[in-house]
């Protein structure tokens, strides 16, 4: 397992948003979390990631106990995750937003940028290398000089996408990587999804497009006010009553709809 959740909780004042969470995730596989609006699944993304402490419970990756590491530790241990579109710098190009994304993240202070330092130099050139891989993996290359500006909503998606791709990690995390784009780029950007699967990353993702989901994880953990009320490969969460009473209900066959419960 490379991502072993064990009773993890986070309570923000009197309320639970995760709570005694459980999850193991294979390596190389696709795991989706779904569930209604504030059920905690981004709360349990950033509590992975180490933008939340959680209140009790434990994570481990890969062997390491990182329950308590901050997030910088925890990127460089090589789990990435993706932020909304708007996060990229609109004016800025494709391979620049991917760039400075990689360089926020690499060594080099103030002093090395001032001073053009050997290391900032080597860094510089790695970055640029790395972001132009990241942008041929999500194939994006012949857009590498276009503004963000003049890209569609699914190639934003890729560029944040390629963001988490150039820090070269093992585990990515994405949130509602196809959330205000339309069915055929939805079609376009689980293939994608598939490859980085594919090439051996372990995704975690979180979705509100049923269809996409159903054909994509190798399973799907439900979380509903904070609980976790099921987990299983998507066969099995179709088919739970329990799931279906809390989330999925008549809205199953609306497969592109995006779910609000
Ligand atoms: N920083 C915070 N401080 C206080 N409460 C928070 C904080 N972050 C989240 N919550 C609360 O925790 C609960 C879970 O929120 P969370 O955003 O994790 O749900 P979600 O499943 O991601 O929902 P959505 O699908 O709407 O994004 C909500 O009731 C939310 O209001």
């Amino acid at each position: 397992m490379v991502l072993k959740v064990e009773k993890l909780t986070k309570a923000f004042g009197g309320l639970t948003a995760v709570n005694n969470v459980n999850l193991q995730v294979e390596e190389g596989s696709i795991q989706a979390i779904i569930g209604p609006n504030g059920a905690g699944k981004s709360t349990f993304f950033n509590l992975i990631s180490g933008f939340h402490l959680p209140s009790s419970g434990k994570i481990i990756f890969k062997g390491k106990d990182i329950t308590k590491l901050p997030p910088n530790k925890i990127a460089k241990l090589r789990i990435a995750r993706t932020f909304q579109t708007t996060n990229l710098f609109e004016n800025a190009t494709v391979l620049d937003n991917v760039v400075i994304g990689n360089r926020l993240r690499t060594k080099s202070g103030v002093f090395d940028a001032i001073f053009r330092t050997k290391r900032e130099i080597r860094e510089e050139k790695e970055s640029m290398e790395k972001a132009f891989e990241a942008l041929r993996f999500v194939e994006l290359t012949h857009l590498a000089d276009q503004s963000i500006g003049s890209i569609t909503q699914e190639q934003k998606k890729r560029v944040a996408i390629a963001l988490a791709l150039a820090t070269d990690p093992e585990l990515v995390l994405l949130d509602e990587p196809a959330a205000g784009i339309n069915p055929d780029e939805t079609d376009g950007l689980a293939a994608l999804i598939k490859k980085m699967a594919k090439s051996g990353l372990t995704v975690c993702l979180i979705e509100h497009k049923m269809s996409m989901i159903m054909s994509l994880a190798d399973r799907i953990m439900v979380l509903n006010q904070g609980e976790r009320i099921a987990e299983g490969t998507p066969e099995e969460i179709r088919n739970n009553p329990v799931v279906i009473e809390a989330y999925l209900g008549s809205e199953e066959d609306e497969s592109s709809k995006t779910t609000s419960v």
